[in-house]
């Protein structure tokens, strides 16, 4: 008997909240589908679209693709054979919407099978009945990080990091990350709710707007996670230096290095988002040049006193934030991105001038993207130039015996986590060479 069904359904009847189920359906078909990331198919869902329902949508699409390996082994035993795709889809809503979103069962259901093509309608319905009254306990007693986690992930991060560390990677991405901010001025006071962290970020819990907070349209911060703010923190700009920060938009690190009085130039290849990074500075009210350019070529030799370089990456240390990435990368963008990652790397060294300095940073998990680049850089004449756990308030663990910082999700866990990141600073040594 189905308890939670309190009126009788009809597949083709349209219930409400469907245009939330259909958006959150065409975003599931874009990134399993096409390996479009979930932004990206935001952005390409119907203009007229409610923007309750858009959010929604991208609620319940993130729910799934968080927990999208254990949703499956709790449908799997229902399937005697593979569903088409949007059936599939269809399934994994509602199963996410019944055991993780809280949604009423009776519309749970009644949605997903009206997603589903008339055929299917019966098979949906049976399934998500039948997980509607094991409630929660369906999710019980599996493996969640290993289910959740792509197995070349859970190999790498295994390899990388040893079985604790992986496992807690893995489970610091069920949770949903909170809003973190950076404040343009260190003495501002932080929105209502906020939490202060150690290294001064502002946090606030997961789901808040920041364009609803007062001080948005001021420019009185912008939303940076806390461990993206750390390599601008690094570099520890002075006022009146020129610095250069390559791969810049959409400009957090751009607006902390002129937010110092830094002279910043600002590298960006990407037209569209170098244009959102002089939007965004203009919010901020911050002063740096904005170049569109190449930064594997771009730039004179030693012009600058400090260097950063936030380098394109895979950004699997991102993913509790955009889910989407442990489902659209595999392991050959990582072996491109670090290629790409050393060619600029090698140019950012040349534009360091002697006595200057340089960050390397990225928001990358996988040490091919991050600790492999060490060597390379010392073979570029650069030193390495260790990171003391003081410049890290509260965030020691973080610092590595060679110097370096390796942040990952599971770290601060009581405080709701960071991203992960890879950031190396250097030293040119001053003179000939
Ligand atoms: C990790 S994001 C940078 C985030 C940025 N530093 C921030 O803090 O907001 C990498 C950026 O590098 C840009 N990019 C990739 N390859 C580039 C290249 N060869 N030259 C310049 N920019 C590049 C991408 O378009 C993207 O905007």
């Amino acid at each position: 008997m189905f308890r939670g069904l309190s009126m009788p359904l009809s597949p083709r009847a349209g219930p409400p909240g469907l245009p939330t189920r259909r958006a959150a359906l065409a975003l599931l078909e874009a990134v399993l589908g096409r390996h479009r990331p979930l932004e990206e198919a935001l952005d390409a869902l119907p203009a007229g679209l409610d923007p309750r329902d858009r959010a929604a949508a991208h609620r319940i699409a993130s729910a799934v693709l968080r927990r999208l390996g254990s949703l499956d082994a709790v449908v799997e035993p229902f399937l005697r054979r593979e569903p088409p795709a949007a059936v599939r889809h269809a399934l994994r809503i509602g199963a996410a919407e019944l055991l993780l979103l809280g949604t009423p069962a009776h519309a749970a259901v009644a949605s997903a099978v009206a997603l589903v093509p008339r055929p299917f309608a019966g098979l949906v319905n049976a399934v998500l009945r039948r997980i509607a009254e094991q409630g929660p306990a369906a999710l019980e007693g599996l493996d969640a990080e290993r289910l959740d986690t792509p197995p070349w992930l859970w190999s790498a991060w295994h390899a990388a990091y040893g079985p604790e560390v992986a496992r807690a990677i893995a489970a610091a991405h069920r949770v949903p990350a909170p809003l973190d901010l950076t404040p343009a001025r260190p003495d501002a006071a932080p929105p209502e709710g906020a939490e202060v962290l150690p290294t001064g970020t502002w946090r606030l819990p997961p789901g808040t707007r920041a364009t609803e907070l007062p001080g948005f349209a001021e420019g009185a911060f912008w939303v940076q996670d806390a461990a993206a703010a750390l390599p601008a923190r690094l570099l520890a700009p002075r006022p009146g230096e020129r610095v250069a920060d390559l791969c810049a938009a959409p400009g957090g690190k751009t607006a902390q290095l002129a937010a110092a009085g830094a002279a910043v130039t600002a590298v960006e290849r990407d037209p569209r988002r170098a244009a959102r990074l002089r939007e965004n500075l203009a919010r901020l009210r911050l002063p740096a040049e904005v170049v569109e350019a190449d930064a594997t070529r771009w730039g004179e030799d030693g012009a600058f006193d400090a260097v950063l370089l936030d380098a394109p990456c895979t950004a699997t240390g991102t993913i509790r934030r955009h889910p989407d990435v442990a489902h659209l990368k595999r392991p050959r963008d990582v072996a491109s991105a670090a290629e790409a990652q050393a060619r600029l790397l090698a140019n950012a060294a040349r534009l360091v001038r002697p006595g200057g300095r340089l960050v390397f940073a990225t928001c990358s998990l996988q040490p091919e993207e991050g600790e492999a680049h060490l060597e390379g850089a010392v073979a570029l004449g650069l030193r390495l130039d260790p990171v003391r756990a003081g410049e890290v308030p509260g965030l020691a663990e973080a610092v590595t015996p060679g110097g370096w910082l390796r942040t990952r999700p599971d770290l601060w866990a009581a405080r709701g986590g960071l991203d992960g990141f890879f950031v190396a600073r250097f030293a040119r040594p001053p003179g000939p060479g």
